[in-house]
């Protein structure tokens, strides 16, 4: 044996990669830190490009501080010039200026592009506004018809779309600019059900329905979610079955959180626990 320690453990071939384009939540439940621990819960290795930093906790949003955009475009640049990207998803991007400049970054590249899974945040749970007009603008004019698909929440589809129809029709009505959608949530409490609704490009709207989860700690949920989904399509699922699987991690982890008391308002959703 020489010098050099091997370890304990097998020898294992190396993760598939992806990608969080995402700002950090200071109180750990949504953001950067769900997606990083979502991905690494997948047995996926998580690379991550820092938008926005803001000071945040289960109560709501004290402050936000938006990364300028050239250094978002060289941390980009820094995670796509070394690492093979399995697949992406791009969280909260704070600025119409940074929408932009992210779907000039992937329309322009030239070699294959890996699976784009864009949750198109715009408001927090506690309410607060995470994008504004013109983001809602810059998402549905340069982001959405690059991405592979969109994850709104209703509130979302609703603001993107300009309609207030039911989930189904509004995403049929988002796939009209490219991208697959699935419109997340329900009425958990008056239904006891969750249903997602998955729409392919050219297809009839796919409803999705999981038993819904009565908890206060729902903080990072829809992060949770869209991170998921761009790990199990990091791992070679379809767009249907990540879709399914994603609920399903998302689901486990708002049991697994449902009796913590951490904080004083929604607390977080758990992120890493249980095996996929
Ligand atoms: N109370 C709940 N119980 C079970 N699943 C839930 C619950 N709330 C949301 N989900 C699921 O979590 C995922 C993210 O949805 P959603 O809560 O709409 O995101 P967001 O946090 O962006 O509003 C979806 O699959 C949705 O069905
Ligand atoms: C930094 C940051 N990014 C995203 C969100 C929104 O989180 P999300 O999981 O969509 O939903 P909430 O549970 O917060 O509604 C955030 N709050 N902060």
């Amino acid at each position: 044996m020489s010098g050099l320690s091997r370890g304990t453990g097998a020898l294992s071939a190396s993760p598939p990669v992806a990608l969080t384009i995402a700002g950090s939540d200071s109180g750990g439940a949504a953001g950067i830190a769900a997606d990083l621990t979502t991905f690494a819960a997948h047995g996926v290795h998580g690379a991550c490009v820092v938008t926005a930093v803001t000071a945040q906790d289960t109560t709501g949003v004290r402050d936000v501080h938006a990364v300028p955009t050239a250094n978002v475009e060289a941390q980009l640049a820094a995670v796509l010039d070394d690492l093979t990207v399995a697949a992406v998803k791009t969280g909260m991007l704070g600025t119409a200026q940074a929408v932009v400049s992210l779907s000039e970054a992937w329309g322009a590249r030239s070699r294959s592009r890996p699976p784009l899974v864009v949750d198109p945040v715009l408001v927090a749970t506690s309410g607060a506004v995470l994008g504004g007009e013109e983001v809602r603008r810059a998402y549905v004019e340069h982001l959405l018809p690059l991405a592979t698909v969109v994850t709104p929440n209703r509130d979302e589809a609703r603001a993107l779309t300009g309609h207030d129809g039911r989930p189904e029709e509004l995403a049929a009505l988002l796939t009209e600019l490219g991208p697959a959608v699935v419109v997340t949530g329900g009425d958990p409490e008056a239904s006891g059900l969750c249903t997602d609704w998955l729409a392919i490009p050219g297809g009839d709207p796919v409803p999705l329905t999981h038993p819904a989860v009565v908890t206060r700690n729902d903080h990072g949920t829809g992060c949770t979610y869209s991170a998921a989904l761009a790990a199990q399509l990091a791992r070679g699922a379809d767009l249907t079955a990540a879709a399914r699987a994603a609920a399903a991690y998302t689901t486990r982890q708002l049991t697994l959180s449902q009796t913590w008391t951490l904080g004083r308002g929604r607390g977080p959703i758990a992120h890493t626990g249980g095996t996929v």
